[in-house]
């Protein structure tokens, strides 16, 4: 589904601030899978997502979505591959509307230019089946304005409108980062459901190692650029959390 090559991304090369961010990093993420990607801060996990969305280019090597070579592709015209969901649940969606109207901009956002999108009866059907799978009660609150929702519900609704028109592939960066960790638990467990109904690749970076064991089914930790441990679902199943913090030392 999604495979890199080669791929690394030096800034200000040749200045005294030069950084290599990736180095040669070769990976292949399967289809329907979820990564967790583990990393101290400045590790290259962010430019990591931001080379496989386009949001900036490598300076070596390849990147191939969907067995198409996407190396030199800028973000908008993978964006109907890929969702991205950062940390701030505030950002993204407008607080004075009501979710019903928050889905229907998330729809326009990424409909074809030719397709009108009303709030008619099929669209709102759609969307509050959607939500009620997702069990978290606000299927009959389709016209409470967004601002009036709790941070976590926010954010897993931000997930859930993210992804609604055909995407495939979900970018995580720090998705519960804001949050209270009970509402951080109800946003990925929301995702879990989210990323099972809808088949996506995911790949979520997060600092909260008790979370990267909970969630996902490969577990990578990237540092200094380089990917220095990459774990399968059953080597990460044994994983525990002080072997973790012992990667961290
Ligand atoms: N646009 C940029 N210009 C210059 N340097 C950058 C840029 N983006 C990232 N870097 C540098 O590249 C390195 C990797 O940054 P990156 O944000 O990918 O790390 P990270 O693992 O996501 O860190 P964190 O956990 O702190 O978010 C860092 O040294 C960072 O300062």
């Amino acid at each position: 589904m999604i495979r890199l090559a080669e791929v690394s991304k030096t800034f200000n090369r040749g200045e005294v601030n030069e950084v290599e961010a990736l180095r040669g990093i070769d990976l292949e993420i399967a289809p329907g899978s979820f990564t967790v990607l583990l990393g101290s801060n400045g590790s290259g996990k962010t430019t990591l997502l931001n080379v496989i969305s386009g949001a900036i280019l490598p300076s070596a090597g390849n990147i191939y979505i969907r067995s198409n070579e996407v190396t030199d592709l800028p973000e908008h015209r993978r964006s109907r591959w890929i969702a991205r969901v950062f940390q701030d649940p505030l950002g993204g969606t407008a607080p004075d509307l009501s979710i019903l109207d928050n889905f229907r901009l998330a729809a326009l956002r990424t409909a074809a230019k030719t397709l009108r999108i009303g709030i008619n009866d099929a669209f709102r059907k759609k969307v509050q089946d959607t939500i009620a799978e997702l069990g978290l009660g606000l299927e009959n609150k389709l016209q409470q304005p967004m601002g009036s929702l709790s941070g976590g519900q926010r954010q897993a609704l931000t997930l859930l409108m993210s992804v609604m028109d055909h995407t495939d592939i979900l970018l995580l960066d720090e998705p519960t980062a804001a949050l209270d960790p009970k509402s951080a638990d109800v946003v990925l467990r929301t995702a879990e459901k989210i990323i099972g109904k809808f088949q996506l690749t995911t790949i979520m970076i997060t600092h909260n190692l008790g979370e990267s064991l909970r969630f996902g089914n490969r577990l990578i930790q990237m540092d200094q650029g380089r990917i220095i441990r990459d774990l399968n679902a059953s080597e990460k199943e044994k994983v525990r959390l002080e072997d973790l913090y012992q990667w961290f030392q």
